[in-house]
């Protein structure tokens, strides 16, 4: 868990200590299945499903807890306003003025007129907090600052309104500017779709040690080349290049590559579900990558060059098919690490369920390989919309003085899981499916929780009704 105070880097300097500490989207009052994500085969196969969103934000928080009580550094990144108002006045529904009555009126319109928009104002999407933004650690950056992109999110109605929002929670939580920079989300077109973290990972020696940024993208806006046929790639190369600059990031500790078309035509929509990375290792389906073999080449070398070695724990076909991956969510596990250098595997309940994904679980179990450890949870109400165990953390590696730039308030502890379970208990409800979504009063709940939200994590108004 800890890097070596001792270890030095390639220039001679000490490498300062630092850690992984884990940003997972608290779950809002208004999760539901609306089957809003093409592409997603959980999404699309649980649409119109009833929700719990009370169970669904307490499973977050269970396994929040669980993992600060590991001793890993867990925090958490609050839900956005839901419904959006302000998109449903965007596109015409305008009731009376910025008041609550006017803004029952302006639901009461969308859901009659267009609940589709609706929906999409509603979606409690931002729970995915690995899609919040790509965050390049200190390590790795020209000023020596840890940099967040907000995604874009820019293939979806639902997730393209995050942006403005994450940016606000980013800066309340990461308010230094002398260790943060906060960037705003890239401009939001085909060109540049951005998805996050979900098609970035880092792997380093220790982690207050430069390390190498590996970009996953799904297609070339410019240029030609492969693309999937079926579903959309979200990810442009262009996207990661423009992030990579912007972070100041240097070419030698660079990889981009592209998922192959085929599996994202499978419901592989993000690279997570399909690869997860941490340290030195990288434990990845066969069928990850275009020319996967030389991905593993250009890490690996461009890892030598700071003195870490790449370990790929590779699943065959044969043994867990494309199809069970993307069912069990088998790739979008968590790889956390232990104080022994080898990596805990976080995976959801659904990879027990799944035969083939079990036994090969098993097999790891006895394996002397670099994961040693499994962790199962239950993210029935996540899973069901296509969000396991990564999808919903964000990842953010801090040296010692960055961390105690952090908000304090965020961090995951015995306390802070109680309190948020108690206003998760007296807020949210246990049922909603999309017709509640009409429901004007949903609004005002989900504000009055918000409200109280910031005031327990003291982070100041962050919400368009709190700064209206
Ligand atoms: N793989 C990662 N990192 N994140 C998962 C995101 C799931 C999300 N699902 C949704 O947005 C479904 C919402 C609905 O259908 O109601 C998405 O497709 O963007």
């Amino acid at each position: 868990m800890q890097a070596t105070r001792t270890q030095l880097e390639r220039t001679g300097a000490p490498v300062p200590t630092a850690f992984e500490a884990n940003f997972d989207g608290l779950v809002g009052p208004t999760h539901n299945y609306a089957g809003l994500s093409f592409g997603n085969v959980a999404s699309q196969s649980n649409e119109k499903r009833i929700a719990n969103p009370k169970q669904a934000a307490l499973q977050g928080l269970h396994k929040m807890k669980a993992l600060a009580d590991l001793g890993y550094r867990q925090a958490v990144l609050p839900p956005h306003e839901r419904p959006s108002v302000s998109l449903l006045r965007t596109l015409g529904f305008g009731g009376g003025s910025g008041s609550n009555g006017g803004d029952a009126e302006v639901i009461r319109r969308a859901a009659a007129e267009a609940p589709e928009l609706l929906a999409a104002a509603s979606s409690a999407s931002a729970m995915w907090a690995a899609n919040a933004a790509t965050v390049s650690p200190s390590a790795d950056t020209a000023d020596g600052r840890v940099h967040f992109t907000p995604a874009n999110l820019a293939f979806n109605l639902h997730r393209s309104i995050e942006h403005r929002t994450t940016q606000r929670l980013l800066a309340a939580l990461f308010p230094s500017e002398r260790h943060f920079a906060v960037h705003p989300a890239l401009p939001g077109t085909p060109v540049l779709g951005d998805e996050g973290a979900a098609n970035h990972t880092r792997f380093c020696g220790p982690y207050g040690a430069r390390g190498v940024e590996f970009f996953v993208y799904g297609r070339r806006a410019y240029g030609g080349g492969i693309a999937p046929s079926r579903y959309p790639a979200r990810q442009t190369l262009e996207a990661s290049q423009a992030i990579a600059r912007r972070h100041g990031l240097s070419t030698s500790a660079t990889v981009f590559a592209q998922q192959r078309p085929d599996v994202i035509d499978a419901g592989v929509f993000h690279n997570d579900v399909i690869a997860v990375g941490n340290q030195q290792v990288l434990f990845c389906h066969e069928r990850a990558f275009v020319e996967q073999a030389s991905v593993y080449e250009v890490l690996r070398e461009k890892l030598a060059r700071h003195g870490a070695t790449l370990q790929v724990v590779e699943v065959p076909d044969a043994e867990v098919s494309v199809g069970d991956a993307v069912s069990s969510y088998l790739f979008n596990s968590q790889l956390l690490a232990r104080a022994d250098g080898r990596q805990l595997l976080v995976v959801p309940q659904e990879c027990m369920e799944n035969p083939s994904v079990a036994a090969w679980l098993e097999r790891l179990r006895d394996a002397d390989g670099p994961i040693a450890g499994q962790r199962v949870f239950d993210l029935r109400e996540s899973m069901r919309n296509g969000g396991g165990p990564a999808c919903l953390r964000l990842r953010v590696a801090l040296n010692d003085a960055e961390i105690a730039a952090v908000a304090p308030s965020v961090w995951m502890n015995d306390a802070l899981h109680a309190v948020l379970s108690a206003w998760v208990e007296r807020h949210y409800r246990d049922r909603l499916g999309v017709d509640d979504l009409a429901d004007p009063q949903l609004l005002v709940e989900s504000r009055t929780a918000l409200d109280e939200l910031t005031t327990l994590l003291g982070i100041g108004p962050v919400y368009e009704f709190q700064l209206a």
